[in-house]
């Protein structure tokens, strides 16, 4: 059976068809001779799951989607602090090839910026291999299949690459390149010429869904907070000059390239990749970000919407006789976020438990976040200041260490003990 995630897929192909306007990039001689109307699309969630129609065997440069996995790259290798010494992390609000770095520090102003990826791009270590085979290895290791260089596009780009050059002296002479700028270059062009499809490149962005580790393999290719500082980066940057445009429409971090393709990623669910190669006037994919529109508006993507409010965390209050003593229990559910811990707090506040003894059931509780345990380690204690005596009936051991926040211990009981022991007030029933 056919999954419907791809019928669904066929019909954005489909209902963004029509969008013809833009022009493949000519400053490069090899992509302006794309066939303009090849369009691909793809999706693969953090199960690892990759769904792609369209023209999915398609193979095309990555070109700047290679600039996030390269930045990622020479954080991993120096550490977040050297390189953020040596390459911004500000939106420039200017074409991605525009000449300039910033006036009060001298630093590329970004490193989705070409002046920032250069820069970028001579930071991967290089003493064993050159940056640009480990910028290499590392898509082989995202996209599951060797990844390889198109040599006559890399050519091509190096033949008009004047302008990158001119922003490699430039950086050169600010003291902010670690090569020499043919070499940061060409380096740098290579790694754009990589070829991919949408479904690499879905793969790829859903390792940065997955906090870093590759979803099928399991191997964690960057850490956690390198993966959550980048998506930063690429949220505000990722766009150029039509990144506002692109995160009020859109709504989730994302990167282009001038060959058409575009990444986004919704951290913690899904990385989805487009293809189409005429470009509009930013250099982003002109109907490739009408597909990225429609699955976000369909698929609910974006970061910005406030989603279902979140549910209570409180199911229900019960008063009970316990061991023939009264007792309150307060029957939790869900994952404890700020949101529900708020609300379990609140309610604590209003109306206070009036017995002596209270009982917090979580059997119903799947995960307890640490602002949901700092919180309510410091009820708990108040609870205890105030005279009451406190049982945990957490059997999934949500919070296996549990204490309030004075250091003094919970009691804690099974749900068995619990169940055995109640008596329920019938006048509260
Ligand atoms: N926006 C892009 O994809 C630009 C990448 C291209 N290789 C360049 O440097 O001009």
């Amino acid at each position: 059976m056919r999954s419907p995630i791809l019928d669904y897929l066929d019909a954005i192909i489909e209902r963004t068809a029509h969008v013809d306007t833009g022009a493949t990039a000519d400053y490069i001689p090899e992509l302006a001779a794309a066939d303009p109307d090849k369009a691909a699309v793809a999706l693969c969630t953090v199960n690892g799951t990759v769904y792609a129609v369209g023209d999915t065997d398609r193979e095309f440069s990555i070109q700047s989607m290679s600039k996030p996995f390269a930045y990622a790259l020479a954080i991993e290798d120096h550490g977040l602090d050297y390189i953020l010494d040596r390459v911004g992390v500000e939106p420039s609000g200017e074409a991605f090839n525009e000449l300039s770095l910033d006036p009060e520090t001298g630093k590329p102003r970004n490193p989705m910026i070409n002046a920032g990826a250069i820069a970028t791009h001579a930071l991967v270590r290089a003493e064993e291999a050159p940056a640009v085979d480990r910028v290499l290895a590392l898509f082989s290791e995202l996209a599951q299949r060797p990844v390889e260089i198109d040599t006559q596009l890399a050519a091509s780009e190096l033949a008009t690459g004047d302008r990158n050059l001119g922003l490699a002296y430039l950086l050169h002479a600010s003291g902010r390149l670690a090569q020499d700028p043919s070499t940061a270059v060409e380096g740098y062009i290579r790694q754009c010429s990589a070829n991919v499809t949408v479904h690499d490149l879905a793969l790829m962005a859903s390792t940065l869904a997955n906090g870093g580790v590759q979803p099928n393999t399991g191997k964690r290719l960057f850490s956690r907070h390198t993966t959550r500082h980048l998506l930063s980066v690429m949220a505000s940057c990722g766009m150029y000059d039509a990144a506002g445009d692109w995160f009020t429409s859109v709504g989730i971090p994302a990167k282009s390239g001038v060959a058409g393709g575009i990444i986004g990623v919704l951290p913690g669910q899904v990385g989805v990749a487009v293809f189409s190669p005429r470009l509009d006037a930013h250099g982003n994919s002109a109907r490739g970000v009408a597909m990225m529109e429609r699955l976000s508006e369909d698929m609910g993507l974006h970061l910005m919407e406030a989603g279902r409010p979140a549910r209570s965390s409180l199911r229900e209050t019960r008063k009970e006789v316990i061991d023939g003593e009264p007792g309150t229990v307060y029957v939790l559910q869900g994952d404890m976020v700020l949101s529900s811990i708020e609300s379990l707090v609140h309610e604590l506040i209003e109306n206070p438990p009036a017995t002596d003894l209270v009982v917090f059931d979580m059997s119903r509780v799947d995960e307890v976040l640490p602002v949901a345990r700092r919180t309510s380690a410091a009820m708990a204690a108040k609870l205890i200041d105030t005279g009451h005596r406190i049982v945990l009936v957490d059997p999934e051991e949500t919070v296996p260490e549990f204490q309030d926040s004075q250091g003094r211990a919970v009691e804690r009981w099974t749900p068995e003990r619990l169940a055995q022991s109640q008596l329920i007030d019938p006048s509260e029933r």
